[in-house]
């Protein structure tokens, strides 16, 4: 059951103490109606340039209401057309909306965000006769949608379909991406409001043109913001967005950095690994952070049982063991959780809407990509366990069996104290989805929290917090064979090879900043993930 009413509910009663006096100061300094009206002083003057180019969410539910007649008539013009599969490609900010809006609607939308060969082959599997590829990228130049612009651009051709015809694209004025489409006569470009980061951006063109054309009511997505913006911007006590911050504020104040969030009835499919980007990205940076941990459900280890380093948040009713609770519909919690992580950046004393830590990553895949000799590329494994590969860290002994090396390495994140264990899949979220099991298997085994993500996707998401956050996480990376790789046209890659330069290139960047990664290759992807599981359900045998 879809709960209506949107409020938060702090139902830790220690936590609320240590809240209310944030909570008043946040009133006093009249964050809500500053934040509002676009301030951008409210994070320091370092912050105040970014800032000031940034701000213009709070308006949306208004300023995008001209967009959904324009969407609305997009989609008839393919229906007549005979075009009713919507393909997103998109990273992050770019389709992280999108998904969560039509999984909660029910309705079709498939989700390109990832390297894996398997995966897009999936995607360029479905009928191309009836597809419409949403491309979707702020910046216009991001490697990954790039990549399935190019190679969906290529099947259309190769199945004599006009690729130009079957390409929308969303964007901000002026990029590469508005460049190439006007030039290539791409059937649409939506220009989105550059004033709004993309971790913002749900209810700008971003959100609301994929989920649109494959079929959400994005009108009543802007009714539902619209219904709860004036409570938001209310320099008030009972302000929903400022409780929220003023508890995750003092939660972090109390040593709570991790934010474990599950559904508990919201009626919202996927809530969690949308606000991962937003919480992640937004705060993890200058050795501080709140980390988000989606969790399976309230009866997932690590919520209610969730120690001193956590903050358990139920999206939905107040569950048991809950220490917060969020309810309200999917626009009303957009707009909400904006504003409270916003709100909680100036808790934190960081500014919320830049990530430094992102590009070092994407630099270093991309020197793998122009020297696949480089040692980190061809270095041998540390041992072979069956169907996976061990890549230990430097210095860390390899000795006994799979169960062996992580027990030794999972105990680094206890010994890290309030550390935590991030899990990075490499791999093709549908084939391999099994490898989600992690999460709650070494969680439920380490009484560290545990976090999971598809690689590349959490690295325009959780990534900024694991390189810029508190430093005190260990990484499990999974690699995999690919049977059969894709290449990229006009590129001097194919995807399995960008697929591994960016788990590479990551781990590497992680390990420069002194956090350890353990690399586990898969060179058969279903019986090696069988062997980890395994080994992972030793652990405390
Ligand atoms: O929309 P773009 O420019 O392709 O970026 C996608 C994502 O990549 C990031 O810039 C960081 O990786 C995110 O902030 C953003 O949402």
């Amino acid at each position: 059951m879809a709960t209506e009413q949107t409020e938060v509910t702090v139902r830790d009663a220690g936590l609320w103490s240590a809240a209310v006096p944030l909570l008043e100061s946040l009133v006093e300094d009249r964050v809500a109606s500053r934040l509002t009206d676009g301030d951008a002083t409210l994070w320091g003057a370092d912050a105040e340039p970014e800032a000031a180019i940034r701000l213009s969410w709070t308006t949306l539910h208004k300023t995008s209401r001209p967009l959904i007649g324009e969407i609305e008539t997009l989609r008839a013009q393919l229906r007549s057309d005979g075009i009713d599969r919507v393909v997103l490609a998109g990273m992050g900010g770019s389709s992280l909306a999108p998904e969560v809006i039509t999984n909660t609607e029910g309705v079709s939308l498939t989700v390109l965000d990832t390297t894996d060969p398997d995966q897009v082959a999936d995607a360029l599997a479905g009928d191309l006769e009836r597809t419409v590829v949403v491309v979707s990228s702020k910046s216009g130049t991001t490697v990954e949608t790039d990549s399935h612009r190019r190679i969906f651009a290529k099947a259309f051709a190769d199945t004599g379909i006009d690729a130009a015809s079957r390409f929308v694209v969303v964007t901000d004025p002026g990029s590469p991406l508005a460049e190439l489409a006007r030039a290539q006569g791409y059937r649409k470009v939506f220009l989105a409001d550059p004033n709004v980061g993309g971790r913002y951006s749900a209810l700008t063109a971003f959100g609301l043109v994929p989920a649109g054309l494959a079929g959400a009511d994005v009108a009543r997505l802007l009714d539902q913001a619209a219904g709860v913006a004036p409570a938001l911007g209310a320099d008030s006590a009972d302000n929903p967005a400022l409780r929220l911050a003023a508890a995750l504020g003092a939660a972090h104040a109390g040593g709570a950095e991790k934010v474990v969030l599950a559904d508990s009835g919201s009626g919202i499919v996927g809530f969690g690994d949308w606000a991962e980007q937003l919480i992640a990205e937004s705060t993890g940076k200058q050795g501080t952070g709140l980390l988000p941990v989606v969790a399976e459900g309230p009866d997932a280890p690590g919520f209610a049982d969730a120690g001193g380093d956590a903050t358990a948040v139920a999206v939905g009713e107040a569950v048991p063991g809950a220490a917060i609770a969020v309810s309200g519909p999917l626009g009303a919690q957009l707009l909400l959780w904006e504003y409270a992580v916003a709100t909680a950046g100036r808790l934190l004393g960081i500014n919320p809407f830049d990530q430094p830590d992102v590009e070092a990553a994407k630099r270093a895949a991309r020197a793998l990509l122009d020297h696949p000799d480089a040692p980190a590329a061809t270095a041998e494994p540390t041992k072979v366990v069956g169907p996976v590969e061990v890549y230990a860290p430097e210095g860390s002994p390899a000795e006994g069996g799979l169960a062996d090396v992580l027990r030794r390495f999972v105990d680094a994140a206890s010994a890290a104290g309030r550390g935590y264990v991030s899990v990075q899949a490499y791999l093709d979220r549908i084939t391999d989805a099994s490898a989600a099991v992690l999460r709650a298997e070494l969680a439920r085994r380490t009484g560290s929290q545990v976090t999971f993500g598809w690689g590349p996707r959490f690295l325009h998401s959780t990534g900024q917090y694991h390189k810029g956050g508190h430093p005190n996480g260990v990484f499990l990376q999974l690699t995999g064979n690919v049977e059969d790789d894709i290449d990229v046209p006009d590129r001097p890659y194919s995807l399995g090879v960008l697929q591994l330069a960016q788990a590479l290139g990551d781990g590497q960047v992680l390990a420069e900043t002194g956090r350890p990664v353990l690399r586990l290759h898969l060179t058969d992807r279903a019986a090696g993930l069988a062997e980890v599981v395994r080994a992972v359900q030793e652990l405390n045998e």
